[in-house]
């Protein structure tokens, strides 16, 4: 039998995935193991590899075929912009993409004025400010601690993942705008959806009958 293989985000979503997969019978014990440093798990009787990558890198092994299935978040696939089948929305890891700053940032945004924007998610940010046409950004990539950078000066506005907003009260800050609500997703790479269509459809069924409620 020809593996599936998956690629999982580590981190937040890993452990949540995992627990969805194990609800409809497919289990990797090994991959629980949280202090293992193994990479990549196979599942032989069932058929499955899974590996666990940079939620970053979810996208790229899947489109380019290293991987059949993947799980991510919404905004990792927004800002990849690879070529990918979505096809399950799986209710989990839920937050919002938001255009934050400090109370005072609020005219600055719609004014028409340039304005400094840090992000994470700098294609996120740069889309969503194009799309608004009156606003000339500056747009500033980070890689973490977002909320920074408009404390210390480096720019007006952040475009981040606001969750339950607490990093954001607790520095100060405020949701200016909402850009999109995000949450953890399935991806299929384009090839592996016709040539293993039964087993990845069978697959996504399951799941979808065991995706948490609101
Ligand atoms: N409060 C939250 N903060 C960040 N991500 C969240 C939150 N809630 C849900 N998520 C979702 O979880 C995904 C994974 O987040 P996680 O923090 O594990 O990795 P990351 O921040 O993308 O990676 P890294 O920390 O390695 O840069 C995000 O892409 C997002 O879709
Ligand atoms: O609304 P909240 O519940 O406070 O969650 C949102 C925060 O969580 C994420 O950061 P993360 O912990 O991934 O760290 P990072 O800033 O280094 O990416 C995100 O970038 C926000 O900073």
């Amino acid at each position: 039998m020809e593996y599936i293989t998956f690629a999982l985000a580590k981190g937040r979503l890993a452990k949540h995935t995992l627990s969805l997969l194990e609800k409809i019978g497919i289990t990797c014990e090994e991959m629980k193991d949280e202090k293992t440093r193994k990479l990549i798990f196979v599942n032989e009787e069932l058929g499955f590899k899974f590996f666990l990558s940079k939620a970053s890198d979810v996208p790229t092994y899947v489109e380019l075929g290293a991987a059949d299935i993947g799980v991510v978040g919404k905004d990792t696939i927004l800002e990849a912009g690879r070529k990918l089948y979505e096809v399950l929305d799986l209710n989990c890891g839920k937050c919002r993409m938001c255009v934050a700053g400090p109370a005072s940032a609020r005219e600055k945004l719609n004014d028409g004025s340039l304005i400094r924007v840090a992000s994470k998610y700098p294609g996120i940010a740069k889309d969503y400010f194009y799309n608004k046409k009156h606003q000339t950004v500056e747009i500033i990539k980070l890689n973490g601690s977002v909320e920074l950078a408009p404390i210390v000066g480096l720019s007006e506005v952040i475009v981040d993942i606001v969750e339950t907003g607490s990093t954001l009260r607790e520095n100060g800050l405020e949701v200016l705008e909402e850009i999109c609500p995000l949450s953890a997703r399935v991806v299929v790479n384009e090839v592996s959806m016709k040539m293993q269509h039964e087993r990845i459809t069978k697959l996504i069924r399951d799941l979808k009958k065991v995706i948490p409620d609101d």
